[in-house]
């Protein structure tokens, strides 16, 4: 039976099992089985920042005030795995905060004023524990994973709060561990291919596409996605990860240690996609190893957006975002094609996507390593040294 009631007026509710047993005005009892926010837990264990800083901020905290639903869309969901991704790196030490500190105050994720304290992480595989009274797609128990928005309180915790657009059912081949791996670089690789790039699988085939960053966790997604659409793909990477980008599918891979790699792919026939991870010297060289021919584009993730908004202020920040996104344009003009800025978007629908491309194995997770959730700055730190052969994955069960 149920551990323990409360009383509310003329109901009972037995809190564990969700039943709501009420006296009717006729008199009659009615037990109706309801899905409610009840989160029993009012804390939760939650890696947290009370400042921003670096690695030494991060802070386990054992009485986090638990993930709670507060839209009928959301569901709570118990965190397995999540990925440390380079973007926490930057949330940690403040990156991006004037614009997602517009966003939580609009989506009434900070009410308090602050954002703090600050939980990171941005994907995650994990169980359904609760649904909001308008989710459709999920129920209680579902094993799903993805990606969620910056403005969102994180998944370096037991608990998280995602709306059911962000979601999709995880992969069934594949562990948490796994699964936790792929959905921030997943659903930022859809974005800046698909959605800015209007690439499609039909599109894809027999087109060129340069990946700069290759072995990063944006390029062993996007190789093997694109790879599987049949493109002809090449990719730059550092001599020590030439086999791995190259089990992932890239038909050519050119070293960036060895010397200047702009000789080598300027004499390359021309691409039509360039994926750019890099910015800089990249951005600006890579326009002129646009195809000039057929719509080709270079869709870059390295945008002074989120750096402009908080050094100069919202407003004057996307101003000059603005006028730099219309240079790059004019030098894609030159080229004979296009210059893109994508950002990361929470995407289920594409995760649905990528996790039918998992279980048909045209797509596998590449993890470096997995660590025990009381071991997270150890993980952070591996991240901030760059140069990873896979994703570093928090195992949110395991605490040491
Ligand atoms: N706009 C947005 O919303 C998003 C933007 N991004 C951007 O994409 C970037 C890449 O993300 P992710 O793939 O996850 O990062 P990773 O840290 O996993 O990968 C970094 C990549 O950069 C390469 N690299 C590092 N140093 C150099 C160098 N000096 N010259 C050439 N290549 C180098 C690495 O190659 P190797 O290890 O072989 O040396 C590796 O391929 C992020 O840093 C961020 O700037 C990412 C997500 C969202």
């Amino acid at each position: 039976m149920a551990t323990y009631f409360s009383m509310t007026l003329n109901c009972l509710v037995l809190k564990s099992r969700r039943y709501l047993l009420y006296n009717s005005c006729n008199g009659i009892l009615h037990i109706v089985k309801v899905r409610m926010s009840s989160n029993a837990a009012a804390s939760m264990s939650a890696w947290q920042i009370n400042r921003y800083g670096g690695i030494e901020e991060l802070t386990l905290s054992t009485t986090t005030r638990a993930a709670t639903i507060k839209n009928p869309n959301e569901l709570l969901v118990r965190v397995h795995a999540s990925s440390i991704n380079p973007i926490d790196i930057r949330m940690m030490g403040g990156y991006g905060k004037a614009l997602i500190n517009v966003l939580r105050q609009q989506k009434g994720v900070t009410q308090s004023g602050t954002e703090f304290p600050l939980i990171l992480g941005r994907d995650f595989s994990g169980t359904v524990v609760e649904t909001g009274r308008n989710v459709t797609k999920f129920k209680v128990g579902d094993e799903v994973w993805g990606a969620i928005g910056a403005e969102r309180p994180g998944t370096h915790a037991k608990y998280t709060v995602v709306s059911q657009s962000e979601i999709s059912k995880k992969p069934l081949n594949i562990s948490h561990i796994e699964a936790a791996s792929m959905p921030y670089v997943a659903a930022t690789s859809w974005a800046a291919l698909c959605t800015v790039g209007e690439l499609t699988e039909r599109k894809a085939v027999g087109k060129r596409v340069l990946i700069f960053g290759g072995s990063g966790g944006i390029g062993t997604f996007s190789i093997q996605l694109l790879s599987s659409w049949g493109m002809d793909v090449t990719a730059t990477c550092s001599t020590d990860a030439i086999d791995l980008v190259r089990s992932l599918g890239a038909n050519s891979v050119v070293d960036y240690k060895v010397k200047p790699i702009w000789n080598e792919l300027k004499h390359q026939k021309r691409f039509d996609y360039i994926l750019d991870t890099l910015g800089g010297e990249y951005t600006t060289n890579g326009v002129k190893l646009l195809s000039p021919w057929q719509n080709s584009k270079l869709i870059t993730l390295v945008t002074p957006l989120l750096k402009n908004s908080d050094t100069l202020g919202l407003i004057p920040g996307m101003l000059k975002s603005a006028v730099t996104a219309g240079i790059d344009s004019i030098k894609g003009l030159k080229s004979g094609g296009s210059v893109r800025w994508a950002f990361f978007l929470p995407n289920g629908a594409a995760m649905e996507k990528v996790k039918q491309m998992v279980e048909a194995e045209q797509i596998k997770p590449v993890v470096q390593e997995t660590i025990p959730f009381s071991k997270v700055p150890d993980g952070f730190r591996t991240v901030s040294n760059g140069h990873l052969r896979g994703k570093i994955v928090i195992d949110n069960l395991k605490d040491s």
